[in-house]
Parts: structure tokens; C-alpha cells; sequence
């Protein structure tokens, strides 16, 4: 659906998006996953053709010129700090949008009941936005980028900050919207959601450090992962250790990373006499938590 080849883009003397090639199929949910700072938001921007690229290029697939552009003016997009009227109502909000786009009411009516019914907002049509909780606004925002039915939705960290409970209903929503053939590019900083993408870029200091589904990212991890689980919580205790290639603290246990011939058994002598109360040592597999703290730190998957 859309192809970008080298695409980049300096702010003065910094580089935000550095020679980004990556492709986006269409019907597919593609995640762009990585910290702040890390590009995300002003490749999405040039992708909405927002703002203009430093070099390189964005190619729609099967289509140019006039079609291209249309194609882009019809993107839904949903900004991270998207701004909703929060005196007016749900319904109210979804009018001004609608308006914006040159729909007439009727057809902003039933799209909206479509839509709301789908991200169960339909009861709160006449709550004012204000009112509504955070998972809320994010979806009455959602609704708000879909009244114009785009041929793709591009949604920049649509869950940040919003309780577990209403991320999992957020992404139930864009699960619906692509099994209806919705092509969907979000980003995240939540390692979770990674998963939860057909395709995921990893995308770190402007660049994208790895490309595929998030079982082939896995299954290209370099290293065998031992998690530890001991009384102590410094790291400190791992470091001597020649064997190990990387280690760090992660859900209250450490993952230590060796090399994938080194047995478990030569590990756990090395670490036996060394005082840090080891509870458990078993191998797990990588999760993309692994490989994207591996990837921010060496850049090699
Ligand atoms: N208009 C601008 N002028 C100067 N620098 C900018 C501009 N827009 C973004 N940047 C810088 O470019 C870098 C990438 O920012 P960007 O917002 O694209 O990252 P991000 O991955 O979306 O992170 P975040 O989630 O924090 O927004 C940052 O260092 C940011 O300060």
C-alpha cells in the first residue's frame, strides 16, 4: 500500500527520521514500535504528507499522481495529543469532524451509530467529552478519525497513558476495523502491543533497527534467555561473568543472555558461590521485550 525508500528528515542538526525504508501491505496492521523521541511521529507525519520529507521518498503502491493524492487526503489520521471539543458532546464532536470532511448529517448519523456501536460508546452520544473516561476520549478520537471512512488509519500512540483494561477494548476495536479490511499503521511504546501487530518495526534514534512479524523477530534472536530469579536486585553480581553477553532486570526477575551453546548447567556454577541468593534459573523464550532492549542497546537483530 505505501513504500518508503531512504526516507528522512533533519530538524537543524538533528536527524529525526534517517533513511527509513519500509513497506506497509495493505489490510495489514503494521506497528511502529519504539521509544520517545525515536522518530515516530514525524515518519506518520510525513507519511500523511504533512510535512515534507528532507530526502528520499514515499511511493503509493498501483497508484500515482492525482490518485495518490487522494488517497493521502483520505488517510484517517489520529494525532498523539488529538484535540476533542470537551464542551461539546460525543455526537457533537463527531459532527464538527464530519463537517470538516463535507458530510452531510445523515450520513454523519449512521456512520456515527456504526462506529459507536463498535467501540461501545454508543450510550454516552450526548455525554459531553470532558466527561468521558481516558480509554473514552481515545476511542470517541478513533471515531472521530473513521467518520470519513479512510482507505487507512494511521494512529500515533492512540493508547498512551490509557489503563490496560481500555488499551485491550482499544485494540479489540482496530482488531474489528482490520478483519473489515482496515490497512492500520499505530505506533506504541508499549512492548506488549508490538505483538499484537501482523508486521512491527522496531524504531530507534530515527532509524528502524528490525522489520518483520513479531514471531520472526523472535526466532532471529541471537541468544539463549536464562531468567534468574534471586534475593538481590543488583545487577551487579552478573557482571564478572564472561558468559554472559547481556543482563538486565525485568518483571522483578533478571534475563541474562548467553551465547546459545552455553549450557544453563555452566552458568549457574559460575553464579552458585557468588552470594545473590538465586532462587530459579530456567530458560525461557526471547519475548520482543528482549529483543527490543538488545536492539536499542547493540542494534544487531
Ligand atoms: N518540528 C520539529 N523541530 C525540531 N525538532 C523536532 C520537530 N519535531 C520533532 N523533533 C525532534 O525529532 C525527534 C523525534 O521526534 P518524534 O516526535 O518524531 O519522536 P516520537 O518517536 O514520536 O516520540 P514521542 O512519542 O516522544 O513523540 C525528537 O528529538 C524531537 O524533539
Amino acid at each position: 500500500m505505501i513504500e518508503t525508500t531512504d526516507l528522512t528528515k533533519v530538524f537543524g542538526a538533528l536527524t529525526a527520521v534517517d533513511q527509513v525504508s519500509i513497506k506497509i501491505e495493505r489490510g495489514e496492521i503494521f506497528g511502529l514500535v519504539g521509544p520517545d523521541g525515536a522518530g515516530k511521529t514525524t515518519l506518520m507525519r510525513m507519511l500523511c504528507n504533512l510535512i515534507t520529507p528532507t530526502s528520499g521518498q514515499i511511493k503509493l503502491l498501483d497508484m500515482d499522481g492525482k490518485d495518490a493524492r487522494k488517497a493521502v487526503e483520505s488517510y484517517g489520521y489520529m494525532p498523539q495529543r488529538f484535540s476533542l471539543y470537551g464542551d461539546l458532546t460525543v455526537m457533537e464532536n463527531i459532527n464538527f469532524f464530519g463537517a470538516m470532511y463535507n458530510l452531510d448529517r445523515r450520513t454523519i448519523q449512521s456512520r456515527a451509530d456504526e462506529i459507536l456501536e463498535m467501540t461501545n460508546l454508543i450510550k454516552f452520544k450526548t455525554r459531553l467529552a470532558d466527561n468521558l473516561s481516558g480509554g473514552m476520549k481515545q476511542k470517541l478520537a478513533l471515531t472521530c478519525a473513521l467518520v470519513s471512512r479512510p482507505g487507512m488509519l494511521i494512529l500515533d500512540e492512540p493508547t498512551y497513558g490509557v489503563d490496560p483494561e481500555s488499551r485491550k477494548d482499544f485494540w479489540r476495536v482496530l482488531y474489528n476495523l482490520n478483519r473489515e479490511g482496515m490497512t492500520i499503521l499505530v505506533s506504541t511504546a508499549y512492548m506488549d502491543e508490538a505483538e499484537l501487530c501482523q508486521k512491527v518495526a522496531f524504531m530507534d534514534r530515527g532509524k528502524i533497527a528490525a522489520v518483520d512479524t513479531p514471531g520472526s523477530i523472535k526466532r532471529r534472536f541471537p541468544y539463549k534467555v536464562l531468567e534468574i530469579k534471586a534475593e538481590t536486585r543488583d545487577l551487579g553480581f552478573l557482571n564478572g561473568l564472561d558468559l554472559v553477553r547481556d543482563a538486565y532486570f525485568y518483571g522483578g526477575k533478571f534475563h541474562v543472555l548467553v551465547d546459545k551453546d552455553t549450557p544453563q548447567a555452566a552458568v549457574l556454577a559460575k553464579i552458585a558461590g557468588m552470594n545473590a541468593g538465586v532462587v530459579q534459573v530456567r530458560e525461557v523464550p526471547p519475548s520482543i521485550e528482549d529483543v527490543f532492549v538488545l536492539l536499542a542497546e547493540k542494534e544487531v537483530v
